[in-house]
């Protein structure tokens, strides 16, 4: 793969504020790349500078092998933009005019509306739109330049849970179409969800940078399996085993706290003591338990 946006040991400061101390990833072609971190973490000024909007104090940042400054990244990256930034009277079909008007490959905004679910409200005012439908114009202006990449920002707030699966899929299909996404949130189940790979941003520096999966199989005990031994077994049994952090019996029923691929270990270890285990449950860290491990108190 390669890589379309390179990010290496941003530093950018606000006055004595350092907003941002020392922030590296890459996002590769084709992949939904997520940035989450707290309120005030450094993710808006990181991605103001992938934008071109902010010059870095220290650190590099390259667009497609540009400077982000660069009028040829302009044309080739889309940006969602806020919900206030639009006025509340212009139309949709006005808006996507104005915002195709900026680019010299626009998409034709027919088709785009439909696929965002918005065609026949192009003569609508924004003031006039729900929520969903506001939120579905900001993508399709961040797509209507034809861009290789897409940032979006906080791209579910306030949306409903049915509107919010439904944003997820055109995300999904929209990365599929071939426009690599970079995603700003604070979502945890969205970023687990829709990201093929996570930066995760805590007090200006990156502390992790992997799949969701990846994430999640960092926490210590981050996977719990529960089960009933068919036959005897030796309190020291799962000791040794890879990713076991801790066991417990009671009442029979054994507790393997641990890491990793723990089911598979566990049953592996139990299958060669030809040991059955019985009522087995398995219980997964999620998004957000991995978050918490990775980001310190405040
Ligand atoms: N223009 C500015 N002037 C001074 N300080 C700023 C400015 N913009 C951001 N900051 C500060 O820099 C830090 C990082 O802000 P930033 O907006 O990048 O974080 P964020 O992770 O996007 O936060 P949020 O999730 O709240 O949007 C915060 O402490 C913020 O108060």
């Amino acid at each position: 793969m390669t890589a379309v946006i390179e990010v290496r040991q941003l530093q950018k400061r606000y006055g004595d504020h350092e907003a941002v101390r020392d922030v590296s990833f890459t996002v590769e072609r084709g992949e939904i790349f997520g940035i989450i971190g707290r309120n005030g973490a450094g993710k808006t000024t990181t991605v103001e500078c992938i934008e071109g909007l902010r010059r870095p104090d220290a650190g590099s940042v390259t667009v497609l092998g540009r400077d982000p400054r660069d009028p040829d990244v302009r044309q080739r990256l889309g940006v969602q933009l806020q919900e206030s930034q639009l006025p509340d009277r212009i139309r949709v079909d006005e808006a996507m005019g104005l915002f195709a008007s900026f680019y010299e490959r626009p998409a034709a905004p027919g088709p785009l509306l439909e696929r965002l679910g918005l065609a026949g409200h192009g003569g609508r005012t924004y003031k006039k739109l729900s929520g969903g439908q506001k939120q579905r114009l900001s993508i399709a202006l961040s797509l209507v330049g034809s861009p290789e990449v897409a940032v979006l920002d906080e791209l579910t707030t306030g949306l409903d849970p049915q509107a919010r699966h439904d944003t997820w899929r055109l995300i999904a299909d929209v990365r599929d179409s071939g426009v690599t996404v970079l995603l700003v949130t604070h979502f945890m189940d969205e970023a687990e969800r829709l990201c093929d790979r996570i930066a995760v941003i805590d007090r200006g520096r990156t502390v992790a940078v992997d799949t969701p999966q990846g994430l999640i199989r960092r926490v210590p005990g981050g996977v719990t399996v529960t089960f009933r031994p068919s036959g005897p077994l030796d309190a020291q049994a799962l000791a040794g085993v890879p990713g076991v952090t801790a066991t417990s019996v009671e009442d029979g029923m054994w507790t393997v706290q641990g890491r990793g691929n723990l089911a598979h270990e566990v049953s592996t270890a139990l299958a060669a003591l030809h040991v059955v285990p019985l009522a087995l449950n398995i219980v997964q860290a999620d998004l957000e338990s991995a978050f918490v491990e990775l980001t310190c108190a405040p």
